[in-house]
């Protein structure tokens, strides 16, 4: 392991180790992004991947909030993209001003595998990604200890979903056709993606990354039966295998838009640490039924979120209200405050900053 700096503010990693603190540790996920004016400042120049793929840029961008909102973050989120995955998989893709992702050449049937170059003589997809790894180790130098360093990669639904889509969709109806239509091939591409996504989170570990995130962003286009067929075993495997060789790194997961039923079966039955809830999880409802099982089982139930982003919008006095409301139907269980989801682009940063202080104020001990 590296020599970094040692860390000042560990609140969030004590949390995740199932600690009773002083207060809620705080960090938004898309903390870093466009509603920052001194990220879009850099943006001007510079693409959005080439942002991933110079490491003093994403370094730069990761630590931007870190500073404008000085003692007030817990954690930073290392500037990168869920996307890379697949790029490193050999399919291109292009990130488009105003419509987000987008692949040229996407797959559309399994005989598309032919482009996917995994692991072979002379390539490892992983060592594609060595840029983040630079990255992330640089960040560590240059955040001094500040705050922890979350490293993170998409799950491996959510990354099929896009590979197929191409792109964003409504009803990522040509994703999900796969799993009808070539279930063998669709299990097939997500153990594929799995085992590119183990090496990554490793090699993000072995930089410095302090702790770890799956976003399963598309989690809720599947019902829970076919979650627990087509999700859960690869973000199982994926926390079975990381956690296996590096015990001690907190991994959080993000299976957006799921049912309350499925939570219960990821905290109780995979290796993860904490799973972030998106805002339509009524946290008090699941901490009160979660609760005994995991008492049960002798594991810690650590929740992340979960207010919902909009709230943002509103003013100062809805922001304070609506986390205060938020804090206190966590405030049995051990709570990491996030957002429901990603900050916005049109978000105004101050109201960010009330959302902060209002953490600060209304979880302290
Ligand atoms: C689904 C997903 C993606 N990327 C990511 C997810 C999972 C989280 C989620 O559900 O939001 C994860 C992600 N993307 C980005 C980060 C950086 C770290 C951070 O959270 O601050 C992280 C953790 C930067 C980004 N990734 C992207 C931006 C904005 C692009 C720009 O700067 O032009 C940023 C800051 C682009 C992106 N990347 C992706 C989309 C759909 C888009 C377009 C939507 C948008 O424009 O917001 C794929």
């Amino acid at each position: 392991m590296m020599d970094f700096p040692a860390l000042k503010n560990d609140l969030f990693l004590r949390v995740l180790k199932g600690e009773k603190v002083e207060r809620a540790p705080v960090w938004c996920m898309r903390q870093a992004g466009r509603y920052l004016p001194e990220f879009r400042e850099i943006r001007v120049e510079n693409e959005f991947f080439k942002v991933c793929r110079t490491p003093e840029l994403a370094c730069e961008v990761t630590i931007q909030p870190i500073s404008r909102y000085r003692g007030l973050l817990d954690a930073a989120i290392i500037f990168s993209d869920i996307l890379v995955v697949p790029q490193a998989m050999g399919l291109e893709v292009l990130m488009v001003p105003g419509k987000g992702p987008h692949f040229p050449d996407p797959l559309v049937t399994p005989s598309d595998f032919k482009r996917l170059i995994d692991k072979s003589e002379g390539y490892d997809p992983h060592e594609q990604l060595g840029y983040v790894y630079d990255a992330i180790s640089l960040t560590r130098k240059k955040l001094f200890g500040i705050v922890p360093l979350i490293g993170f990669i998409g799950a491996p639904w959510t990354l099929m979903a896009y590979m197929i889509e191409g792109g964003g969709s409504k009803t990522f109806s040509k994703a999900k056709a796969w799993l009808w239509k070539y279930p063998e091939q669709a299990h097939e591409l997500l153990d594929r993606v799995a085992s590119v996504s183990i090496e990554f989170l490793k090699g993000q570990v072995r930089a410095g990354a302090q702790a770890l995130q799956v976003f399963d962003s598309w989690a809720g286009e599947l019902s829970n039966e076919d979650y627990l067929e087509f999700s859960f075993p690869y973000i199982s495997k994926i926390a079975q295998e990381v956690s296996a060789e590096f015990p001690d790194i907190p991994m959080i997961v993000f299976p957006k838009g799921v049912h309350p039923e499925t939570i219960k079966e990821i905290a109780l039955g995979t290796k993860y640490t904490a799973i972030s809830l998106d805002w339509t999880i009524d946290p008090k409802s699941l901490i009160t039924e979660l609760e005994p099982e995991m008492k049960k089982i002798n594991k810690p139930l650590i929740l992340q979120g979960n207010l919902d982003p909009t709230v943002l919008f509103g003013d100062k006095e809805i922001i304070q209200k609506k986390t205060e409301s938020m804090i206190k139907q966590f405030s049995s269980t051990n709570h990491i405050a996030n957002l429901g989801h990603g900050m916005l682009p049109n978000h105004d940063p101050e109201h960010l900053k009330w959302y902060l202080e209002a953490v600060h104020k209304y979880s302290q001990l």
